[in-house]
């Protein structure tokens, strides 16, 4: 594949999913025109038929987020597969999954709970903003770049052999392991209006997450060993542990 076509389609991934996640916000925070569809209560069919396809949509995306992420996945797709565009292929499919949720979600009637206080009101919305910044903020600490491929295929492009990022303890990856899930949490669920519909986005979503991690961390304890296993004693997952000061000092996870 020529090196320009890889940078370009890095770039095209990347962009695919920065519109995708701007979309993501506006379907989750449901303010009434912004975008086309949203998590807001409507008519969606039957509550059989509704759950199959909303459910169906969600194990869609968990599958093809875990499977895709597997090293034993990668492995398999390498012949056909370039390692440069590996991580850009696995970001446009997590885009298209997404954007399938997005077209083909449907609705349901009712609301859950919705906050009439206007302080109650804006002091939900002001946390679920912090939410996604946080989850911004947190691809950052660790490697934006490298996260969304973009940094594979700049290094195929200057002809440099890929590295991998050093593991991170900066910042909130002090005290907690999945900042990044912890913004999605909050995302998701601190809101004055929840409707039924959200309400089964996110349960959805929150497992994912749950199961997500496990196998995340797995992952890593394979790949980082005791160091790893101490840095999880040092943290918590997605809020940090009550420990004496002392005993929270970062130490280089990666030797
Ligand atoms: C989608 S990110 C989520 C990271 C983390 N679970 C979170 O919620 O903030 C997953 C990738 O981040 C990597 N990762 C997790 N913790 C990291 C750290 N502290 N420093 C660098 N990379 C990390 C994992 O190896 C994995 O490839």
């Amino acid at each position: 594949m020529p090196r320009a076509l890889v940078l370009a389609y890095g770039l095209i991934c990347y962009a695919v999913f920065f519109l995708v996640f701007l979309y993501m916000v506006a379907f989750v925070v449901a303010i009434d025109g912004v975008v086309p569809r949203t998590l807001a209560p409507g008519e969606g069919g039957s509550l059989s038929s509704v759950l199959l396809v909303n459910l169906g949509l969600l194990l869609l995306f968990g599958v093809q987020h875990s499977v895709m992420a597997r090293s034993s996945f990668k492995h398999r797709v390498s012949a056909w597969l370039p390692p440069p565009v590996e991580r850009s292929t696995y970001v446009l499919a997590t885009s298209l999954i997404l954007m399938l949720i997005f077209a083909a979600w449907r609705p349901l009637p009712g609301m859950v709970w919705q906050a009439s206080s206007p302080a109650l009101v804006w002091g939900l919305w002001a946390l679920n903003l912090c939410g996604w910044c946080i989850v911004l903020l947190a691809t950052f600490l660790t490697n934006h770049f490298d996260l969304f491929g973009l940094r594979q295929v700049w290094l195929h492009w200057r002809r440099q052999s890929y590295q991998p990022v050093p593991f991170r303890e900066w910042l909130f990856y002090r005290s907690i392991r999945h900042p990044m899930m912890l913004g999605l949490f909050i995302a998701f669920w601190a809101t004055p209006q929840m409707s039924l519909n959200h309400l089964l986005f996110s349960a959805g979503m929150s497992i994912y997450i749950l199961i997500g991690v496990h196998f995340e961390e797995r992952a890593l304890r394979r790949e980082l060993g005791q160091p790893y296993c101490d840095y999880e004693r040092r943290t918590g997952r997605f809020l940090p542990r009550l420990l004496p000061a002392g005993a929270r000092q970062p130490q280089n996870v990666t030797g």
